[in-house]
């Protein structure tokens, strides 16, 4: 976390995590187009939206694993593109980050994993390292199976394990590419208390992408969803579920047909099948 000083005052002022009329994408597609957001600290913000809608793609813009075609990424005040190769990896290491299904190492045990950041990223003892993994360990239930393999643990323990590398480093922000999918209904409820708690207790915040309304809206403060490249919503999960937006009442009520439509324009059902209808 980042150490308190004469300026902190001034600094928690300032948003940790700001997109100011960010637009991007892949070669000659444009993913995202005049995108603003603000991250508070110490919040849960989650990204929801239609798929292929681009909340991974801001994740990508906060690690700069891609860089805006126009705007500013800003990280506690300072704009990523003008980093230079030190400043960035500094600032990655700020950022604490669990993608889909964790992703651990799996011929290291459930210790090795968590202690892979620190061993990479730092020079610490290896008393200290062990002490740092088995705090990060307790904090989520699983000092007990630090000498197990992933393939030893359930699907929700190996989230829990992930979480834990993900806070190794104690970043500032932590980002969360669907962290529910694929656990049962009791895992998921855990993962996500587990992640409202972690951000509350170690002073965090977080950026949770999901499809999982139900769980995300439980624990976030503020929501954002994206479609067709914009923000088209952001507020508290109240806000979004009473919105008369018709896109967001479309998703956030999980409505087959609205604005984003279950057919595909097309031609007449009758021209195609000759059944003297149209669709
Ligand atoms: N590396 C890439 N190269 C080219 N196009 C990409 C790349 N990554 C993503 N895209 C495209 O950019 C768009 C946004 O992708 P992104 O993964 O950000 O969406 P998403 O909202 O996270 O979707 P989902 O909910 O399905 O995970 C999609 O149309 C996707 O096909």
């Amino acid at each position: 976390m980042a150490p308190y000083s004469s300026t902190s005052i001034a600094a928690s002022e300032t948003p940790l995590i700001e997109l100011r009329d960010v637009s991007c994408g892949y070669g000659d597609r444009v993913i995202l187009e005049r995108v603003n957001l603000r991250i508070p600290r110490g919040k849960v913000l989650a990204l929801i939206g239609t798929s292929g809608g681009g909340k991974t793609t801001v994740l990508r813009l906060l690690g700069r694993q891609i860089k805006p075609i126009s705007g500013q990424v800003l990280f506690d005040g300072v704009d990523l593109a003008g980093l230079d190769l030190d400043g960035l990896y500094a600032v990655r290491r700020r950022m604490g980050m669990l993608f889909q299904f964790g992703a651990l190492f799996t011929d290291l045990s459930v210790f090795e994993n968590v202690a892979f950041p620190l061993r990479e990223h730092t020079k610490l003892p290896e008393a200290m390292i062990r002490d740092l993994v088995l705090m990060k360990l307790n904090a989520v239930g699983l000092r007990g199976a630090r000498d197990l393999l992933p393939s030893e643990i359930s699907g929700g323990m190996a989230r829990r394990v992930a979480l834990a590398r993900a806070i190794a480093l104690d970043p500032d922000l932590v980002l969360y590419d669907e962290p529910f999918a694929g656990l049962d209904p009791i895992s998921l409820g855990v993962a996500a208390r587990l992640i409202r708690d972690l951000n509350d207790a170690l002073g965090l915040s977080s950026i949770i992408v999901s499809h999982d309304l139900h769980e995300t809206f439980t624990i976030a403060d503020e929501v954002a969803m994206i479609a067709n490249g914009r923000v088209v919503a952001q507020g508290t999960p109240d806000d979004l579920r009473h919105s008369s937006d018709p896109l967001v009442q479309q998703f956030v009520g999980a409505h087959a047909d609205g604005p984003v439509r279950f057919h595909q324009p097309a031609c007449p059902v009758n021209q195609d099948f000759g059944l003297g209808v149209s669709a």
